[in-house]
């Protein structure tokens, strides 16, 4: 834009206030806002912006104990932008003939506004934005820098001030619904946010609220007004708690947000806009973004002020909290042309009421006052961190190209002039995100107390097992010591056992020796027989000698028998004649004298016989003995041992004739009724030895063997006891025993033998019961006597 009239501008003037910003405000009736610059502060007359994409906070260190922290502040000046409605179709007609009183010069960034024909004024600003300006290069150069100083973790106030209609809604919160090129700062800040955040880590929140008649209202919920104003006293924070919070995740749904603010907004037809706001829309974004790449062992710092360290695993994410508070603002407007009557005469007035607080407080800012009229009005006191405060803060100024609005354009420019004084101690505000570390610590624990409940529960099986194995050990030793117990007695019995054994062996070894020493006497006694009957066999030539004299007795006897007969026969003839009767008488008594010489003689060989049985018996004892074969073990062989020997010792005495032989004998019949089958044998076997013997055969029937053996035959069932039996009482039948009573049990006998199959007992009971009857009818032939044991002849 440029002086349509082409006048001279006043050199002089525009180099004293290129050269001293202050000059040109004194000029204007400004002085200079900072009174005592730092002399590393640029000079006002060209104050050079400072860049809000690179703070010097941005690069600054981290103090990491501190639980939060806000940089110690870098200044940073309120930057100002003037931007130029373009002139609508009313102004071209209406002020056709009118000169422009604006000239601007955007790469000077200055602009002049002539006084009059000869007189103009120049300002300058950190941008000046012709009416050709696009919307683009607006957020460009006045609200990007703001936004991505937002994006940093700086706050942010990008705020539109100038006369009613000359495009501050239009600069800030055109949708660009038509053409996307109209799209505002609000539209174009939140697509750069947007693109910057990371959906999962960091989030967005946006309130839109208006400030109407001094009241916030939310444009949101249009039910939600007079929402208070809440303010931090240590940092200075504004807040406003009841106002709604969006969450923003794409820009579609940010513009149904603005869309649904316009449309709760309050507006009204007035003489210079047919569209005018009436109040001042507020729009609060609040980011919440993660530092990437930050962390470390954080040091905090407790009640006491001692700092406590915390591990790097728990150390909580840094997260930057910044808020973009995007302000349009109500226009100012001359009452009178604006035409405001009744209740938007009422709303002029708060407008113009709260724009006049704010331009006090700008006022006193940049004139470094100690009293800052903030709590004036809402608006100030929404405004708190904007002006003064720790935000970044772009102001842009619009106006109109109207000369008719000349004074409004001075005041709108000069509000701008005092605001570029304004400086601002921006701080980075970056704090732990104490709510995301709260989460991650909540996971954590409850994983811990899982681990912990679960290592509990393994702990008490654990406890549970070691206690099942405890007790296990103190049965297993229970039972080890009532096993050792039982083994002590055990072993004291087994001790007491061997004892007793060897005492036993002891006395058997006693016994054995005693035996031996008896075997040894014995030895010497066989020793002695044999050195006395050692003549053994001059004994058998004796015996044979003996029994061929027998055989000639018994030839004689024969022969005497035959000759008896003869004489007998002769007797019988002779018995008639009474002379040859005496004489076969004393034939008779001859025959009888032979008779018991014989049986004399037969005694004498059955006593050899004896003898050598007995010599026979000892020397087979002695043998036994010696190889070994006497059993110490058995009881019963004891017994039979010493019925054997009872009955050695019974032959013996037969022999000897002692006293002591029918004590033996009666041992032996004795064991006959004994329960062991074997002893009851042996001692049947040993009677029947006896009873083959004719010497023994008178005893064993006077102690009663006879009718022992018979009640034997008639009560056993072994066969051995029956045939051994039979032949013993056959054997006493044949050698003498005679009488009615034998005579009776032989024919039993024979006939139980023959039923028996014992042949050999049978054919002696049948001899026996021959000679009987053959004896029987000599003795009746003889007519001799009956025998002296008996009363079968009888
Ligand atoms: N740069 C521009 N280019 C084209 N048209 C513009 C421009 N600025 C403003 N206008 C138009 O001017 C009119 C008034 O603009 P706008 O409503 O934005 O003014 P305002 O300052 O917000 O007014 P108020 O304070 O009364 O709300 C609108 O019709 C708008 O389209």
């Amino acid at each position: 834009m440029s002086y349509r009239n082409g006048l001279a501008r006043p050199v002089q003037k525009l180099e004293r206030s290129l050269s001293v910003n202050s000059n040109c405000s004194s000029n204007n009736g400004v002085r200079p806002l900072v009174p005592s610059p730092p002399p590393s502060s640029p000079a006002p007359t060209r104050a050079k912006p400072v860049s809000p994409s690179r703070p010097a906070s941005a690069t600054g260190r981290r103090t990491p104990q501190r639980n939060s922290r806000y940089e110690s502040g870098v200044s940073s000046r309120v930057r100002v932008a003037v931007r130029l409605r373009p002139r609508n179709a009313e102004e071209i007609v209406a002020d056709a003939d009118f000169a422009d009183c604006i000239e601007l010069q955007p790469e000077l960034k200055r602009l002049k506004i002539r006084k009059n024909n000869w007189d103009c004024e120049t300002y300058e600003f950190d941008e000046v934005l012709t009416d050709f300006s696009s919307q683009k290069r607006v957020y460009e150069v006045v609200a990007k820098p703001v936004v991505e100083s937002v994006l940093e973790g700086y706050n942010g106030t990008i705020m539109a001030y100038g006369q009613t209609g000359t495009g501050k809604t239009f600069t800030l919160g055109r949708l660009g619904e038509e053409d996307i090129a109209d799209r505002g700062i609000m539209v174009r800040a939140m697509e750069d946010i947007l693109a910057d955040i990371s959906p999962e880590q960091d989030s967005i929140t946006v309130s839109y609220l208006q400030l109407y008649m001094e009241t916030v209202l939310d444009l949101l919920v249009p039910g939600k007004d007079n929402i208070p104003i809440v303010e931090d006293p240590k940092t200075g924070d504004v807040s406003l708690p009841g106002a709604t919070a969006v969450e923003i995740w794409d820009q579609t749904s940010f513009l149904d947000l603005l869309q649904t603010g316009e449309a709760n907004r309050f507006a009204a037809n007035t003489k210079l806009n047919t569209e005018s706001s009436r109040s001042h829309a507020i729009l609060m974004v609040n980011v919440k973004k993660h530092v990437k790449g930050k962390g470390g062992d954080l040091i905090l710092t407790n009640e006491n002020g001692l700092g406590v360290h915390m591990s790097k695993g728990f150390c909580p994410p840094m997260v930057r909290k910044s808020k973009l508070v995007v302000v349009d603002l109500a226009g100012s407007e001359r009452l009178d042309k604006s035409g405001s009557e009744g209740h938007a005469l009422e709303e002029a007035k708060s407008i113009n009421l709260s724009l006049t607080s704010l331009g006090k407080c700008i006022n006193a800012l940049a004139e470094g006052s100690s009293h800052i009229p903030i709590r004036d009005s809402k608006l100030t006191r929404l405004l708190r961190d904007s002006f003064g405060g720790t935000a970044r803060t772009s102001l842009v100024i619009t106006i109109g190209p109207s000369p008719r609005h000349r004074g409004e354009t001075m005041s709108t420019i000069m509000f701008g002039q005092r605001a570029m004084k304004v400086e601002n101690m921006v701080k980075l505000k970056e704090e732990f995100d104490y709510k995301s570390l709260c989460r991650r610590l909540d996971m954590e624990l409850e994983k811990r107390v899982s681990e912990i409940e679960r290592q509990g529960k393994l702990l008490l099986d654990v406890e549970e097992k070691l206690q099942e194995r405890l007790e296990e050990t103190k049965r297993a030793e229970r039972n080890l010591e009532s096993a050792l117990e039982k083994m002590a007695a055990e072993r004291a019995r087994y001790h007491k056992e061997h004892i007793e054994v060897l005492e036993s062996l002891e006395n058997e070894r006693a016994e054995r020796q005693k035996m031996e020493n008896q075997l040894q006497s014995t030895m010497q006694d066989m020793q002695h027989h044999r050195e006395v009957f050692d003549p053994c066999n001059q004994l058998k030539s004796e015996i044979l000698e003996l029994k061929l004299q027998l055989d000639k007795e018994v030839q004689l006897r024969q022969q005497a028998e035959k000759e008896l007969s003869a004489l007998k026969s002769g007797l019988t003839k002779i018995e008639s004649t009474s002379p040859e009767g005496q004489e076969a008488l004393i034939l008779s008594r001859r025959l009888e004298d032979e008779m018991k010489q014989r049986k004399n003689l037969e005694e004498e060989i059955q006593q050899l016989r004896n003898q050598l049985t007995q010599v026979t018996l000892q020397a087979d004892e002695a043998k036994r003995i010696v190889s070994g074969r006497i059993s110490f073990g058995s009881e019963s062989h004891k017994s039979f041992a010493s019925v054997n020997h009872n009955i050695d010792t019974s032959a013996n005495l037969n022999t000897s004739g002692r006293p002591q032989e029918h004590v033996g004998l009666q041992k032996v019949l004795s064991l006959l009724d004994s329960a062991d089958l074997d002893v009851r044998v042996h001692a049947v076997k040993v009677v029947a030895n006896l009873a083959a013997e004719e010497v023994n055969q008178e005893k064993i029937v006077e102690a009663g063997g006879l009718h022992s053996m018979l009640m034997l035959l008639s009560s056993t069932e072994d066969e051995t006891i029956r045939r051994v039996a039979a032949g013993a009482i056959a054997n006493l039948a044949m050698n003498g025993m005679i009488h009615e009573y034998m005579f009776n049990i032989c024919m039993y006998v024979c006939m139980h033998a023959w039923m028996d199959g014992c042949m050999h007992a049978c054919i002696c009971a049948c001899t026996y019961v021959y000679y009987v009857f053959i004896f029987f009818n000599v003795l009746r032939i003889a007519g001799g006597e009956h025998c002296k044991r008996c009363t079968l002849y009888k």
